[in-house]
């Protein structure tokens, strides 16, 4: 079984006495170390499949399993990242960005040692005694990474975390995030409503469509780790998605482009 096994996943929510159906028989696999983009229009439930497999909000239809164990609750094993960033703002940056291995009993020597080689990782070694409100939303989203990937979580889930910063800094952390995976392999599950940034950054996008939240396409980025987002390659596959999520197929396709 592979390392993420989603069977027949549904989610139905009751607003008002009426049930709304926001996923519909989810069937998705995902390796350990993938970096996969949940893709699609708003409301076509990215955020309430992340949220199930993360464990927050649970699915009631199908199964979710990672490790072959079914996902019943949030592990301290995985780490969210969120758009807000969720930055403490009375604590300093490296404060915060010890704040997970304060949980997990790390005396402070090492959790300084960690938190600086995380910061390091992030570029912002500098600005370790600063507060939140000194740094720009670039700046704080990079302290979140860190803070997130300091734990050294098996699996770390981003909801649109770039969805608040504007396009450079945006396709700056981007490249972040590639330059960080290529060192630190890491299984990532990253929502985006962003067609460029799924093609961008994953080994696998998952294009879903709304009423109801549904899986059409699994597509294998074919394209180098190292992408240019000028390439004729890459704006091949950019095309490809676009059309597929203008399209009216029903089936589930799974292929390489
Ligand atoms: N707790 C809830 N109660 C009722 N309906 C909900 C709840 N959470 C989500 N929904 C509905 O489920 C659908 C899918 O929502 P979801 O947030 O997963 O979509 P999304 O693709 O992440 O959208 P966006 O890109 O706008 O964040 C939406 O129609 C939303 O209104």
């Amino acid at each position: 079984m592979s390392y993420i096994h989603i069977e027949n996943a549904g989610k139905t929510f009751k607003e008002n006495g009426q049930e709304f159906t926001a996923l519909l028989d989810v069937n998705l696999d995902i390796e350990k170390g993938e970096f996969i983009c949940l893709l699609g229009p708003s409301g076509c439930g990215k955020s309430t499949l992340l949220n199930a497999i993360a464990g927050f909000d649970l699915v009631n239809k199908g199964s979710i399993k990672i490790d072959g164990k079914e996902v019943a609750a949030p592990s301290d094993r995985n780490v969210t990242i969120f758009q807000n960033y969720g930055l403490l703002p009375w604590r300093t940056v490296i404060k915060n960005v010890e704040l997970g291995l304060e949980a997990k009993k790390i005396d402070k020597a090492k959790r300084r040692e960690i938190a600086k080689k995380y910061l390091g990782l992030v570029k912002l070694e500098k600005f370790e005694n600063s507060f939140p409100r000194q740094l720009s939303g670039g700046m704080k989203q990079r302290v979140a990474i860190a803070r997130a990937l300091a734990v050294e979580p098996d699996i770390v889930f981003m909801d649109e975390p770039f969805g608040a910063l504007d396009a450079i800094t945006r396709m700056k952390l981007q490249d972040d995030i590639l330059e960080i995976c290529k060192n630190e392999k890491k299984t990532i599950i990253f929502v985006t409503h962003d067609i460029e940034e799924a093609v961008y950054l994953a080994d696998r996008i998952v294009i879903m469509t709304p009423n109801p939240g549904k899986v059409k396409s699994v597509i294998t980025v074919p394209l180098h780790h190292l992408r240019d987002r000028t390439s004729g390659d890459f704006l091949l596959v950019r095309d490809k998605i676009f059309d597929l999520l203008n399209m009216k197929t029903e089936e589930l396709i799974e292929y390489t482009i």
